[in-house]
């Protein structure tokens, strides 16, 4: 790349400071760009998410300061496409975990994203995040007509939620036989869907535990999703296959969700694993 033509985040003359994490191998670089001039663009997120060339993630979460009052971070989701998301619960867990640790004082964080404003808490050794309310409106998903987003008059009439970023929810019998690759492109990009959407595919396992595996919007198949997990356990809860506390087993792990008062509380492992310089 000519360094003329470099976004300003590339012209960092010593890089750019990174942290590398997971959740439930759901993995995500983080950029701390408070108190910074510049910002991440799009094309230092699609160079550093190249997993040969770059560093490699599935979600790129960049930390930004916040002018609303009482809170303590903005966060913005990059997907490895370069796209923007709504919402990602894992990363929000992994970036709240940080905050916990810089101060190991905090009870509790406030944390904005395009999503609303999330709470993040510190309960015995877990990190639990507010998701907030499951959205089923046909506008607020969004679907491109008004439909009845429980069982979409589809094949395999999934269930379409938002938790801030859209979801396709297909129960099947055995998720482990489904065709990810195959479904997930061809659903993420649906006219049904105007912005697209991440698509999982369920089963039921046993009493409040649900098998899923995902595809993600503008990333592809990954080993775990926080709103998808929400998603899943929402939907299946309509359903009346679960209760209001779910665990999922996915590819990377295990999640919980705790449905409660319109909040979703989501938690799992969080991961760091290293951290670096990008050097584009
Ligand atoms: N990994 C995420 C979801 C990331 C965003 C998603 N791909 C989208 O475009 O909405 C999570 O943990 O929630």
């Amino acid at each position: 790349m000519n360094q003329n033509t470099r976004p300003a985040a590339l012209s960092r003359s010593s890089g750019v400071p990174f942290i590398k994490m997971h959740g439930a191998g759901n993995d995500f670089v983080v950029i701390d760009s408070r108190g910074c001039v510049h910002d991440v663009q799009r094309e230092l997120v699609v160079l550093m998410g190249d997993r040969r060339r770059g560093v490699g993630f599935d979600q790129l979460a960049e930390l930004l300061d916040s002018d609303a009052t009482g809170v303590d971070l903005r966060l913005r989701f990059w997907n490895a496409d370069g796209s923007l998301a709504e919402a990602c619960g894992n990363a929000t867990r992994c970036v709240a975990s940080l905050l916990f640790e810089e101060d190991a004082s905090r009870a509790g964080l406030k944390i904005q994203t395009p999503r609303g404003i999330l709470s993040a808490e510190r309960r015995e050794d877990q990190i639990w995040v507010d998701m907030g309310a499951p959205l089923f409106g046909w506008e607020e998903i969004p679907l491109a007509r008004p439909l009845d987003a429980r069982a979409l008059p589809i094949a395999g009439q999934p269930d379409a939620v938002s938790i801030g970023n859209p979801h396709c929810v297909f129960f099947v019998e055995d998720a482990d036989c489904a065709r990810v690759e195959e479904l997930g492109p061809l659903m993420e990009n649906d006219g049904l869907f105007p912005a697209r959407t991440n698509v999982e595919f369920v089963s039921l396992v046993s009493e409040n535990v649900l098998r899923m595996r995902v595809w993600e919007r503008g990333t592809g198949v990954t080993l775990a999703c926080g709103s998808g997990a929400c998603a899943a356990a929402v939907c299946a809860y309509h359903r009346g296959l679960t209760d209001h506390r779910t665990k999922l087993l996915v590819d990377g792990g295990e999640l919980e969700v705790d449905w409660c008062h319109d909040s979703l509380w989501l938690t799992g492992p969080v991961c760091k694993v290293f951290s670096g310089m990008f050097l584009p």
